[in-house]
């Protein structure tokens, strides 16, 4: 299995353009057995279901697939081959796992139905959504349903989770300034979009420091400001992009009110016009309380693994809509990297490739034959 995410490392590809993936995945199923299997695809996405031998439900397994827009820095051997492109959120790692997964049940299949779910797009613009919406998914819905994320901060084996919120709302931000460009020597004649857009950015986070109630964590990032051509010229146009990550929706709807408010005033202000759009927007992932207070019991019976009770993290993840509809939960695989999620150096320990096969495996397993 360390060879296949090795193999899957090589091509990490963009939310929906997951192609290579996918016939990997596909290529993978083909070599199984096939007898208790059924695959579907849904865009880049796979579906498979292995058929129970006495089911009365359907258990799922959810991964993630694509990767992310990063020069890959980890010097390995296997680095990505596609440049500009990284499996920098261990994508790579979820996928292996849940192949890892699939091959247990596919020779010995379980008393439910099982269903694994290659979802594409996570990092955006969100796969988890229009899958769950799909005729596809629908058809073959699982009563419960459950995944991981690899957690750089944790040591190998050990998992952490909790019951209720684990990860964050999130809404993307794109803002657009428009002004007037002009020569260096001529600002009076000019709007420049460089003061407006550093006042912006200042500003947005007098948001976090002044409207949000201490209490009640919430970020705003922007990860990206293009501003500008050359160093003599004014430049006319601005973009800001970024991330808004909140525990209540509540809190969402207010700093995106604010955001509203303090735009308009750079219009004002900097004579200039501006657009914002909120790209895309993920729900929180809710972990079920019953579900998963038992696999955290179950896990620390099984006691492979040491089991953490863990905090919310402010990190998105779009499995959250699968969790509004279907009863399950979501945890971190300790992985412990020096690097963390995002960054072009993420360096996760492989040995949880195996500890998060058999431990998962021994749950589904244990969990399909539970009333
Ligand atoms: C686990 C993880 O890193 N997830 C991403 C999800 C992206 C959400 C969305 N595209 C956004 O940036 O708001 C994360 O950045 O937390």
């Amino acid at each position: 299995m360390i060879q296949i995410r090795r193999q899957l490392h090589q091509i990490p590809e963009a939310g929906f353009a997951e192609r290579k993936t996918q016939q990997f995945i596909l290529d993978f199923i083909a070599e199984l057995p096939q007898e208790h299997l059924e695959v579907k695809t849904w865009r880049t996405g796979v579906l498979v279901k292995i058929r129970g031998l006495q089911p009365s439900r359907t258990i799922g397994w959810r991964t993630d697939m694509d990767g992310l827009p990063i020069e890959e820095e980890t010097g390995y051997e296997f680095r990505s081959i596609h440049p500009g492109y990284m499996h920098a959120c261990g994508h790579d790692f979820h996928m292996t796992i849940a192949l890892g997964i699939l091959v247990h049940f596919a020779y010995r299949p379980a008393k439910d139905h099982i269903l694994i779910i290659f979802q594409p797009a996570e990092e955006g613009p969100g796969g988890a959504l229009p899958m769950l919406h799909s005729e596809e998914f629908q058809a073959w819905k699982p009563d419960l349903l459950f995944g991981l994320h690899i957690g750089p901060d944790e040591p190998t084996g050990t998992i952490a989770t909790r019951p209720g919120i684990l990860f964050a709302n999130t809404s993307e931000l794109f803002i657009n300034l428009t002004g007037v460009s002009g020569h260096a020597s001529l600002p009076h004649r000019s709007r420049d979009m460089v003061i407006a857009a550093s006042q912006l950015a200042m500003q947005l986070q007098t948001i976090i420091s002044r409207n949000v109630d201490p209490l009640d964590s919430a970020i705003i990032t922007l990860g990206k400001v293009t501003i500008g051509t050359k160093q003599n010229i004014i430049p006319g146009q601005a973009r800001l992009e970024g991330t808004i990550r909140t525990l209540s929706m509540e809190s969402m709807d207010n700093i995106k009110s604010r955001i509203r408010s303090l735009v308009a005033g750079i219009e004002t202000g900097f004579e200039c016009n501006a657009q914002i759009d909120w790209g895309a927007n993920y729900c929180q992932v809710n972990n079920d309380t019953d579900l998963t207070e038992e696999f955290m019991e179950w896990a620390r019976q099984d006691g492979t693994v040491d089991v953490v009770s863990c905090q919310e993290a402010m990190a998105g993840e779009d499995f959250g809509f699968f969790l509004q509809d279907i009863p399950g939960f979501m945890f971190w695989l300790g992985v412990d990297s020096p690097y963390g999620l995002h960054h072009p150096k993420l360096a996760p320990r492989e040995e949880a490739i195996p500890t998060g096969i058999e431990l998962m495996t021994r749950y589904l397993r244990w969990k399909s034959e539970q009333p």
